[in-house]
């Protein structure tokens, strides 16, 4: 454990310090307090990698709750590695820390980029945008807490979104085909990005964080981001039009009982 006083960290590698040590299988024991998605809900329906920065338990539990197998593994796991375990998609984690400062990580999210269908929040977002050729900066006093208004320019909607980071991606730095997709609307930072043509998506604020009653969870627009991975996986899986069939024949069953 060590201690560093707040604007010292510029160059500093803190992922190291809190990723796992060895790979494991999470498994979520609270499944129906985080229940978003029972209907149709089967586990085992996409095999997932979820690299470990300093991972938050709320982010398994989305994961998870839409469908997702989870396979922690620690930041410094090899992509040749994760790609022998032919996961469905692969999950870049939150975590703390100058994103420049890790640039082994970003040569691993290099390898694993177009290969499978890849989610990224926060430090995930910052090490996929620059593994895309981006560059990141830090911010004068960064975005914590809740109540960020982020607009999200594939629906026009306004977000309210609660975030923890202080470095931020330069969108002119982006190459072509990348897409900004999510704006932070108190000054503009980019919040988010798309790369369709990799099946590759990621987002700056956390949309996991629960800042106020869970009832309402059903209504948040945020959420519909873990929604969307699982929906990329899904395309992408040979199987995906055979199973879609396979449902369509089990919904009169559903019915006539
Ligand atoms: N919550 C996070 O992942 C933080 C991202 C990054 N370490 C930052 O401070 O900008």
């Amino acid at each position: 454990m060590f201690m560093l006083s707040y604007g010292n960290y510029v160059g500093i590698d803190m992922i190291d310090c809190v990723s796992c040590e060895s790979p494991y299988e999470w498994v979520d024991e609270t499944e129906s307090e985080w229940e978003f998605n029972s209907k149709g809900r089967d586990r085992n329906t996409f095999n997932i990698v979820a690299y470990d920065f300093g991972i938050k338990l709320n982010i398994l539990k989305r994961l998870a709750s839409y469908g997702c197998k989870i396979t922690v593994v620690p930041s410094t796991w090899p992509a040749s590695e994760t790609l022998k375990m032919n996961p469905d998609g692969v999950f870049f984690s939150n975590g703390p820390g100058d994103p420049s400062a890790v640039p082994h990580i970003v040569e691993t999210v290099k390898e694993i980029l177009g290969k499978v269908p890849v989610f990224g929040i926060c430090m995930g977002h910052q090490l996929i945008s620059k593994a895309l050729g981006g560059k990141s900066f830090k911010m004068k006093f960064g975005h914590h807490g809740g109540n960020q208004p982020v607009h999200n320019l594939r629906n026009n909607h306004v977000e309210i979104s609660s975030q923890n980071h202080s470095f931020a991606i330069d969108p002119a730095s982006l190459p072509n085909g990348v897409e900004v997709t999510h704006v932070n609307l108190n000054d503009g930072t980019c919040a988010g990005i798309a790369y369709p043509a990799l099946n590759v998506m990621s987002i700056q604020y956390h949309p996991e964080a629960s800042p106020g009653p869970g009832v309402l969870d059903h209504m948040i627009q945020i959420i519909v981001l873990f929604k969307e991975f699982t929906e990329m996986m899904k395309k992408n899986k040979p199987f995906a039009a055979e199973e879609e069939h396979f449902q369509v024949l089990q919904e009169p069953l559903v019915c006539a009982a």
